[in-house]
């Protein structure tokens, strides 16, 4: 028996240094069209024609009996790793004419990413820290844009000295609240204003389908090559006022992070082994934790500003506080009815939704369990 499986494991084995080889083949490939649309300027992240392309392999993969999901998770495996090499080419300059930009704060998580970005496309770069203040005045004087990536806190304050910025350049910031920076923005300069936020962390690969919400200040048609710039790192632009995004932030961040860490605190003061929990979890359960351990590995100082930014964010906080309190009172009336029919009203407001994040979280679940080590 033993003998057989041995024969079989050979030849898995064998099959498998193929897909290796085949990998190797695409990737350089890959590197081949990166390298073509940096000098294009054709966007890392074509929407079509991944599309495309994933349809004609699910066709092929059910015409060879093998599941359509296969090739597609597969698939879009390798094609991750085809958008990270792909910053390897750099990119094409949209606006090669321009003079330098300037990143105040750009030793930062974030800071540091734009940097680079831009470097990689071959834009001269100057960076603007904390003890260069003495150099602004030089510094800024030659600026074509200026990008504030300093901390929450600071923002304003630190937006408030871009007063003496020339006419035309283009001030730009990627706080993760908008209101207020635009507003200081505007005030401070007379030229093209824009706000940006990235709805990602600094550990990204790369800016492939990485949401970026942008909130107009002003001179739209100043800044219109930087969005086009921001495309072609494979950023999804989403354009929404200030009021729109902080009102989405709220929700998004200030409640998400908040309810994160009060979960975090409740394990901690309840001694939870966390070894325990691991080795005994569900998959949902391992990725909340995974969440919830995450937000700990990061920058206190950063989520407090976030949850701290807007007495909006404090009271959409504390209803959910009354909520929980609301919620408990049902349970604690011990009728099972109550908390069904409950349940199905917070259901129907879900709709369709409900079945789609079903879906959804079924795909992440499997691959959160492909990665389960021994605990
Ligand atoms: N870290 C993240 O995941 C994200 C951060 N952001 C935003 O990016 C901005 C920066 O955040 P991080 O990069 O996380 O912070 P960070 O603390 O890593 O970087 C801030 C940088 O600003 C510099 N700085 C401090 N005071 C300064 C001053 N007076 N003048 C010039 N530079 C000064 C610091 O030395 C540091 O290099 C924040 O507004 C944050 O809301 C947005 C999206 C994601
Ligand atoms: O990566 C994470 O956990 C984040 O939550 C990243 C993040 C932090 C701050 C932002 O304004 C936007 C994204």
């Amino acid at each position: 028996m033993n003998e057989e499986l041995n024969a079989l494991r050979d030849q898995i084995d064998h099959v498998d240094k193929q897909l290796v080889d085949l990998l190797a083949q695409r990737l350089k490939l890959v590197a081949g069209v990166g390298e073509v649309k940096s000098r294009y300027g054709i966007p890392v992240y074509a929407p079509e024609r991944e599309a495309a392309m994933l349809a004609s392999r699910r066709a092929e993969a059910e015409a060879a009996g093998i599941p359509a999901d296969l090739i597609e998770d597969v698939l879009r495996r390798v094609m991750r790793e085809s958008y990270s090499s792909e910053n390897d080419s750099g990119f094409k300059c949209v606006k090669p004419e321009l003079r330098r930009i300037v990143v105040v704060g750009g030793q930062g998580q974030l800071g540091r990413l734009f940097v680079q970005m831009f470097r990689l496309s071959g834009y001269q770069v100057d960076i603007l820290e904390k003890d260069d203040w003495e150099q602004a005045d030089t510094l800024l004087a030659g600026a074509s844009v200026v990008l504030v990536a300093v901390p929450i806190d600071i923002s304003c304050q630190i937006i408030d000295r871009l007063t003496h910025l020339p006419a035309d350049c283009l001030l730009v910031d990627i706080t993760s609240i908008k209101q207020k920076p635009l507003q200081h923005m505007l005030a401070a300069h007379k030229g093209p204003v824009l706000g940006l936020h990235p709805m990602f962390g600094p550990d990204v690969a790369s800016l492939a389908k990485q949401v970026i919400v942008c909130c107009d200040g002003r001179g739209a048609e100043q800044y219109q090559w930087l969005l086009e710039q921001m495309q072609i790192w494979g950023a999804r632009l989403q354009s929404v006022t200030a009021k729109e995004h902080d009102d989405a932030m709220s929700f998004i961040q200030a409640l998400r992070h908040f309810t994160t860490y009060a979960y975090g605190y409740h394990l901690f003061e309840e001694k939870a082994d966390i070894k325990c929990l691991l080795a005994l979890s569900s998959p949902i359960y391992r990725l909340e934790l995974a969440m919830v351990g995450r937000l700990f590995a990061q920058d206190p100082a950063l989520y407090a500003d976030i949850i701290l930014s807007s007495e909006q964010n404090l009271q959409l906080i504390r209803r959910y506080h009354q909520r929980m309190g609301e919620a408990i009172q049902r349970l604690e009336k011990g009728d099972k009815q109550v908390f069904i029919s409950h349940f199905k009203e917070v259901a129907a407001y879900f709709g369709d939704y409900a079945q789609q994040f079903l879906r959804e979280s079924k795909q992440l679940l499997a691959q959160a369990s492909d990665r389960r080590h021994h605990d």
